[in-house]
């Protein structure tokens, strides 16, 4: 066993059906008084209706996050807050409204009280990121480490079945990557394997049954494992393609993630053994070497999409992308040279099957 560090941090997390009804209690908890309920536009009527059960402790509704937290919408957010005298911010929704609550944080030092209605896993990150001037720029910060996560199964229902399938993918990710990871550890090992398994049993009932209640509940045990990998070791070239393609050409968060993971694995895993077995037991296989076609034809059977000509890259934008995944890299298991990495970036766009051995 290699040598390794182990900190501890999470927020405190409050879990299962129904666990919304703990709101109040969790509110007060963090000896806060009146909350401003942060949402994305489409999930104002489920912030309002927060806001309205809330009375009091309710300071009002911010419902403008959008992704990628442009430094506008912080902006406006952090002056609403401060006009509302409001003292804790709740975050109702994914990736995008609880990234508007840590950069909420991140300059106002309120409290955030995450209630995730998607499998992103930011609301169990330090991760920030901010956009200014067409420019995305992420940072780690214990201050915008949600205090508070609740997770109740309930509220992801109505996540439509192609975004749980992304998003659960977008969840995978970080596990797999944390398991290469050159400072991960055996504590964020297992975390990774179990979220990775919850993942990929629950994803094929929910694009069955989108209201099943057990896989909605698995679903997001999973996504809290994976987002909690993700927190703590550093990720490494399918982020950064990702961030790449999400950054530079718009592409949809969770949607680039699900259709550049199986390349992503099918580059590192050869170089990266020991998580090449955890992901194929997570996955039931025998073969470690068969972890990066499963998770294509995971994929595939879920209708996720596959090439990212399908997200709306352009043939051209493939090389330039390539150009800029290469600067600033993050660490990787397998060194990085620009023509394997153009490969892997062509054969997402094309939506071929990958090979182990790209
Ligand atoms: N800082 C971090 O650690 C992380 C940050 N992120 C960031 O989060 C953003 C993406 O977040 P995502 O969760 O993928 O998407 P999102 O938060 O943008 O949500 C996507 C869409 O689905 C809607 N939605 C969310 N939950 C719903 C539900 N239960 N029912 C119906 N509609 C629902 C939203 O209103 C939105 O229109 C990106 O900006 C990404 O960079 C993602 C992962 C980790
Ligand atoms: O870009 C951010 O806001 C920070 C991290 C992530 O988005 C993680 C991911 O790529 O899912």
């Amino acid at each position: 066993m290699k040598d390794f560090i182990y900190q501890a941090s999470s927020p405190r997390v409050v879990f299962g059906a129904d666990a919304l009804q703990h709101l109040e209690r969790e509110i007060d908890l963090l000896g806060a008084r009146r909350a401003l309920i942060l949402s994305t536009p489409p999930q104002a009527a489920g912030a309002h209706a927060l806001a309205q059960r809330l009375g009091d402790r309710s300071a009002g509704v911010f419902a403008q996050a959008v992704m990628h937290v442009p430094i506008e919408s912080a902006q406006a957010a952090r002056a609403e807050a401060e006009r509302l005298q409001a003292d804790c911010a709740i975050a109702l929704g994914g990736g995008s409204t609880i990234g508007l609550g840590k950069a909420l944080a991140l300059t106002s030092g309120l409290p955030i009280l995450a209630i995730p209605t998607t499998y992103a896993g930011s609301e169990m990150t330090p991760i920030y990121g901010i956009t200014e001037a067409g420019l995305k720029k992420t940072g780690r910060d214990p201050r915008v480490l949600p205090k508070t996560v609740i997770y109740d199964p309930t509220l992801s229902s109505t996540l439509p079945v192609a975004l749980s399938v992304c998003s659960g993918l977008n969840a995978i990710a970080h596990a797999a990557e944390g398991l290469y990871a050159a400072d991960s550890n055996p504590i964020l090992d297992l975390m990774a394997e179990d979220g990775v398994r919850a993942l990929v049993q629950a994803l094929p009932v929910l694009h069955q049954q989108p209201q099943q209640a057990e896989a909605r509940a698995q679903a997001l045990y999973g996504a809290w494992l994976c987002g909690s990998v993700l927190g703590q070791v550093s990720m490494a070239l399918h982020h950064k393609l990702c961030h790449t393609l999400g950054g530079s050409f718009n592409l949809p968060h969770a949607e680039t993630h699900s259709v550049v993971l199986p390349h992503a694995l099918a580059f590192n895993l050869g170089h990266a053994p020991q998580a090449a077995q955890r992901l194929a037991r997570a996955l039931g296989l025998d073969q470690p070497g068969a972890v990066a076609g499963a998770l294509w034809d995971l994929a595939q059977s879920l209708g996720a999409p596959m090439s990212l000509r399908e997200l709306g890259l352009q043939a051209t934008d493939v090389e330039t992308a390539c150009a800029l995944a290469m600067t600033q890299q993050y660490p990787n298991p397998r060194p990085l040279d620009a023509r394997a990495v153009r490969q892997l970036l062509q054969q997402a766009y094309e939506g071929v099957r990958p090979s182990a051995s790209t």
